[in-house]
């Protein structure tokens, strides 16, 4: 049995976290730590009455070391890089829920969260833990940055053409609209209930820090450096992310091409549905998956995705990064 920390455990990725491990074979959660939220875990969130009943403390590092093997740590960007380093040279496995070790260009992680980075030699060692586009790296790595939400679903939705040389590298615009979950617990005027209720809103035009992340994934996919535009909206729902992706083909591509193109790329993916037809956000809820569907309208290619933001988009794809890094079926404690 691997030993699980949960480092933010209070909060929305942590629970969810917290969910998908107790259905694991061979992890066990044993440790739960906070910031201000602390207590017994049943206490703070009711759903698990019943099947958890650890505390959730203040970060003992002396405690972590001794009763874990690996950590998903769920804490906020710019805070995460704070404690990794210790983790790391503690010997621990991280998988690391924020954005601090995603982005290997430093000066783009410094314009768009608006900090010094404070851990510039660990970025260098983390895996990108997007496991259908970049396993082999995944594999033996003693850090995970797991991805963004955003990134997640969008990056799947293109990946198949970005491969293949199908689709230009410039002008591509990516359009997300995430359910309110994906803004953590944190309570703010954008998502306070009588806003968002019945509101869709965009927002982060032209500056969303996902937009660096995502072309870092295509330009790896591509093998060229991927321009892109990405447009995020958050809307009055819980979970779920849907991109809807436009692109220029550089060849002429028709449905059934299409069709081929991405179950030939996803044939031996567990967790990546291709459909034929575009998909809707319930279809994924409470799962792993992400659905899949591209069509050729109007001279472009619309490509769609769906993926829940709380376990594909987050602690599902830290959990299949985890059972990847300790050698697991890859799907285990996932649905
Ligand atoms: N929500 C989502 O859909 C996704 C989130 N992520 C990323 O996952 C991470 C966690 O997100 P989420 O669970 O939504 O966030 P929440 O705001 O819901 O929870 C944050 C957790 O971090 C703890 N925390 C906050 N500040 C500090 C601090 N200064 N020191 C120690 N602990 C602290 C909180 O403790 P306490 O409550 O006790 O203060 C809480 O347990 C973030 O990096 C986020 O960007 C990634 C993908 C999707
Ligand atoms: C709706 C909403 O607010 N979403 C978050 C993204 C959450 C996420 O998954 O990304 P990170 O892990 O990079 O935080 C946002 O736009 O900042």
């Amino acid at each position: 049995m691997v030993r699980v920390a949960i480092v933010g455990a209070s909060g929305y990725t942590g629970v969810e976290s917290i969910e998908i491990l107790l259905r694991h074979e061979q992890a066990e959660v044993t440790y739960l730590s906070a910031m201000t939220e602390t207590g017994r875990v049943d206490e703070i969130f009711g759903r698990l009455r019943g099947r958890c009943e650890l505390e959730v403390e203040h970060l003992d590092f002396n405690k972590l070391g001794e009763v874990a093997d690996v950590v998903l740590c769920c804490l906020p960007h710019k805070v995460a890089m704070g404690y990794v380093p210790k983790m790391l040279d503690m010997g621990l496995k991280v998988v690391d829920f924020s954005a601090d070790y995603r982005l290997r260009d430093l000066e783009a992680y410094e314009k768009f969260y608006k900090v010094e980075h404070t851990d510039r030699a660990n970025v260098a060692k983390a895996a990108f833990g997007l496991p259908e586009l970049f396993r082999s790296k995944i594999e033996g790595a003693q850090l995970v940055a797991n991805p963004g939400c955003y990134p997640t679903g969008a990056m799947l939705a293109v990946a198949p053409l970005l491969k293949n040389g199908y689709i230009e590298t410039s002008g591509m615009a990516v359009n997300s609209v995430s359910g309110a979950s994906g803004a953590g617990k944190k309570p703010s005027k954008l998502c306070h209930y009588p806003n968002l209720n019945e509101n869709l809103v965009p927002y982060g035009v032209g500056t969303h820090r996902h937009m660096p992340e995502m072309e870092q994934i295509a330009s790896e996919v591509a093998g060229t450096d991927v321009e892109l535009l990405f447009q995020p909206h958050i809307g009055a729902f819980d979970r779920g992310i849907l991109s809807t992706v436009y692109c220029d083909p550089t060849r002429e591509l028709s449905n059934d091409d299409l069709a081929d193109i991405y179950r030939a790329f996803y044939k031996r993916e567990r967790f990546v549905s291709v459909l034929g037809q575009p998909p809707a956000v319930k279809n994924v809820a409470g799962t792993n998956y992400c659905q899949v569907f591209a069509t050729a309208v109007k001279g472009k290619i619309v490509c769609f995705s769906v993926i829940d933001n709380l376990v594909k988009g987050a602690s599902g794809q830290a959990v299949q990064n985890m059972n990847i890094v300790c050698g697991f079926d890859e799907a285990m404690g996932l649905v």
